[in-house]
């Protein structure tokens, strides 16, 4: 039997550093703030949101929401984007993803200034990430995963460790991340074949499929690190994660649950990705 990881801890002690840098930033006269753009009302969107306003309340951080309607064309979005990009009170965006079909994220990547993209949404900060070079914004997500694994020591290096999930937003980024520790890592996506046969191979495994409960005990090596990243949420507001945490516990030496896992510690990042955007924003203007 293995033990639960609860991403609380990890999140309040990036929580309690972030609102300190806040505070002295806003001694300087300087408002921290982030702006959240929802197109459309995707339940994951929605606790996240509701998650974060949250944490920036918490952090002394302001934070407003854009709410875009699901059908909005290319031509506007483009528009409502680019007024939030030269607002000077905003300091970091987070635009929710995925986005609806209609629109083309090759024709919007760009728009964000990659001191602005706290996700990682314009390619400038996803080069970074492949780089391995600091100095950008990888995405909160992956970022909090790799925040447990090290609060917890787990051993990264010459690791065989599995991702499940291609997206831009988690799967790539931490395969990239898990690299960069010197992991020997595997990515797999819905045309993966013989899924299980991989995944039991992993001695860490990443679960970013945002399918609910996807990932029972036959998936999972006896001692694996099991980190669980997708949030599902029914018409009733139950949130469940992609993996049967029950199942799988009895196997895994460490295992995130949902909720209180990954996603507690990625409203964290978030806050202090904005305070690090509101630093270079303002250290490129003299300010700071
Ligand atoms: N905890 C947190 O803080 C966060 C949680 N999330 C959650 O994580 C989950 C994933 O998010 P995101 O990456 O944005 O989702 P996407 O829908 O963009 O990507 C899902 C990925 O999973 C793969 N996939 C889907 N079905 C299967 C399957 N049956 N077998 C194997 N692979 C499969 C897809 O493969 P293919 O590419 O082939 O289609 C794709 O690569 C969601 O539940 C989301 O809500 C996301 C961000 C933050
Ligand atoms: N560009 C982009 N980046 C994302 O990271 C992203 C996204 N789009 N779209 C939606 C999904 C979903 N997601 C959530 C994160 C935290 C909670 C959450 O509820 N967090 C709680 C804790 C939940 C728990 O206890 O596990 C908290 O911070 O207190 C929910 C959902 C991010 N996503």
């Amino acid at each position: 039997m293995g033990d639960l990881i609860k991403g609380k801890d990890v999140a309040n002690v990036i929580t309690q550093e972030v609102k300190e840098a806040a505070e002295k930033i806003k001694q300087k006269g300087i408002n921290p703030k982030l702006m959240i753009v929802r197109v459309g009302e995707r339940e994951d969107d929605l606790a996240y949101e509701r998650a974060a306003l949250k944490r920036m309340e918490s952090c002394n951080i302001l934070c407003e929401v854009l709410k875009l309607p699901i059908d909005i064309s290319q031509e506007n979005f483009i528009l409502a984007l680019k007024k939030v990009n030269d607002d000077e009170s905003v300091h970091g965006i987070l635009l929710f993803r995925p986005l609806p079909k209609q629109i083309n994220e090759d024709d919007v990547k760009f728009i964000i200034r990659p001191e602005k993209d706290i996700d990682c949404f314009n390619p400038i900060n996803a080069a970074k990430v492949y780089e391995g070079d600091e100095t950008g914004f990888p995405p909160c997500t992956p970022l909090a995963a790799m925040e447990i694994l090290k609060y917890n020591k787990v051993n990264l290096k010459g690791s065989n460790s599995v991702v499940l999930g291609r997206s831009m937003v988690v799967g790539k980024p931490m395969a990239m991340l898990l690299l960069k520790e010197d992991a020997t890592v595997t990515v797999c996506h819905s045309k993966t074949k013989n899924l299980s046969d991989v995944t039991r191979n992993a001695d860490i495994l990443i679960a970013a499929v945002g399918k609910s409960q996807m990932v029972d005990g036959n998936f999972v090596k006896d001692g694996a690190v099991v980190i669980d990243v997708g949030i599902n949420v029914d018409e009733e507001g139950t949130m469940t994660g992609d993996v049967k945490t029950d199942e799988c516990i009895d196997k895994a030496s460490l295992i995130t649950p949902v909720p209180g896992g990954v996603g507690s510690v990625t409203t964290a990042i978030l806050a202090k990705h904005v305070i690090k955007a509101c630093k270079l924003l303002n250290k490129q203007e003299g300010v700071l």
